[in-house]
């Protein structure tokens, strides 16, 4: 079995290196490298290539892991001329960062489903990863905020979690990115269970400077009128009126700082929100454990807490989905109660 360290720094080197394939597509995007999967989502070269060379990483070093990742590689199978375009562009991205000797275009495909080949293996191991090679592919395809997140759950806890997020400015709640932050380096967040989390940027402009990590922490305000809430940027993945609703109880008085990806949850612990709501916007849909393990466990190892909408904690031990929780409140230990006991009173729980 490897050492945590050596766990810690694969994970690490996997969501960098799938950064960089994210990155080097994102100016040349085109018509035909976006699919639409059969729930409605786009799915771009990118996720499949982040996905691929974040398996490869794993497969290589961890051969008796399992993972469960969000994409599948069904799409680039098919023996018709789209499939085929799609998968060139997904292979020549990934053997672009990944260590020769390159991938074929079988070995490609079996990569990216490594996780479902492999699936025996999480029946029996008491340690598996969950992937989102991108998570927030909207805001992928907007310019906007996307994270890269990997973490690691052994017996149904999360233990660590990676997150690039190359899109991130420095300690700024704006919504859009601008050019120039798509040029600087992003950040990298890691969490490890009891060690607490951490911040660098994702690569070094200077490859002769060691990456310095920096401990973040969760904000300490305690005056809810001051208070800043973040929520998806889709109207459709957390109910924005009621979250409205639940900031006008609590008296908050910013307006909501809207974000896509697992960069909110990277933004409430380094202390820039305070309150994190994902508010179900259906009854029927259960959060998948790719959105969530690596952001809740930075949060929590940054002196936060999060729970559902129903102040239990979220249950990582059900398999791909959090099929126990309903919806995400997230923020720091001391505006906790308060926040739950808002969000329960606006949708009538008990
Ligand atoms: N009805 C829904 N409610 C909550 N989350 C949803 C949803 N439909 C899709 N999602 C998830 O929302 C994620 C993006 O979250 P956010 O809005 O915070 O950026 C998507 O991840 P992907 O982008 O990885 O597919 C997807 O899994
Ligand atoms: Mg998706
Ligand atoms: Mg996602
Ligand atoms: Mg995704």
């Amino acid at each position: 079995m490897s050492s945590l360290s050596e766990v810690r720094r694969v994970a690490i080197e996997a969501v960098v290196q799938a950064c960089r394939a994210c990155r080097s597509v994102f100016n040349q995007l085109v018509t035909g490298e976006t699919l639409i999967k059969s729930d409605r989502s786009p799915v771009t070269v990118a996720d499949f290539s982040a996905q691929a060379v974040v398996n490869r990483y794993l497969a290589t070093h961890f051969p008796d892991d399992a993972i469960i990742g969000e994409e599948s590689a069904q799409d680039l199978r098919p023996d018709t001329p789209v499939a085929h375009t799609l998968c060139n562009k997904v292979l020549e991205l990934t053997n672009a960062v990944l260590p020769k000797p390159a991938l074929t275009r079988t070995q490609l495909l079996d990569t990216i489903d490594w996780g479902a080949l492999s699936a025996g293996r999480s029946k029996r191991s008491r340690r598996h990863w969950t992937l989102d090679p991108i998570d927030g592919t909207k805001g992928f395809l907007r310019g906007d905020q996307y994270a890269v997140c990997l973490a690691l759950i052994i017996d149904g806890q999360v233990e660590l979690g990676v997150m690039g997020c190359p899109n991130l400015p420095a300690g700024s709640t704006a919504t859009t990115t601008t050019a120039q932050d798509q040029l600087a380096p992003g950040f990298l967040f890691i969490a490890e269970r009891g060690r607490g989390a951490f911040s660098r940027p994702v690569e070094s402009p200077d490859a002769s400077v060691p990456i310095q990590e920096t401990p973040i922490r969760v904000s300490g305000n305690t005056d809810l009128t001051q208070a800043v809430v973040c929520e998806s940027v889709e109207a459709a993945h957390s109910s924005h009126s009621d979250a409205q609703r639940i900031g006008q109880l609590l008296g908050i008085q910013a307006d909501p700082f809207r974000m896509d990806s697992q960069c909110k949850y990277a933004c409430l612990a380094r202390g820039e929100a305070d309150i994190y709501l994902r508010l179900p916007t259906r009854a029927d849909y259960i959060e998948k454990i790719w959105d969530h393990a690596t952001g809740s466990l930075l949060v929590e190892e940054a002196g936060g807490i999060v729970t559902d909408i129903y102040g239990k904690p979220l249950d990582f031990s059900v398999g791909s989905f959090l099929s126990r929780n309903k919806g995400v409140i997230a923020s720091s230990a001391q505006l906790h109660p308060q926040v739950l006991k808002a969000v329960q009173e606006t949708l009538n729980i008990e």
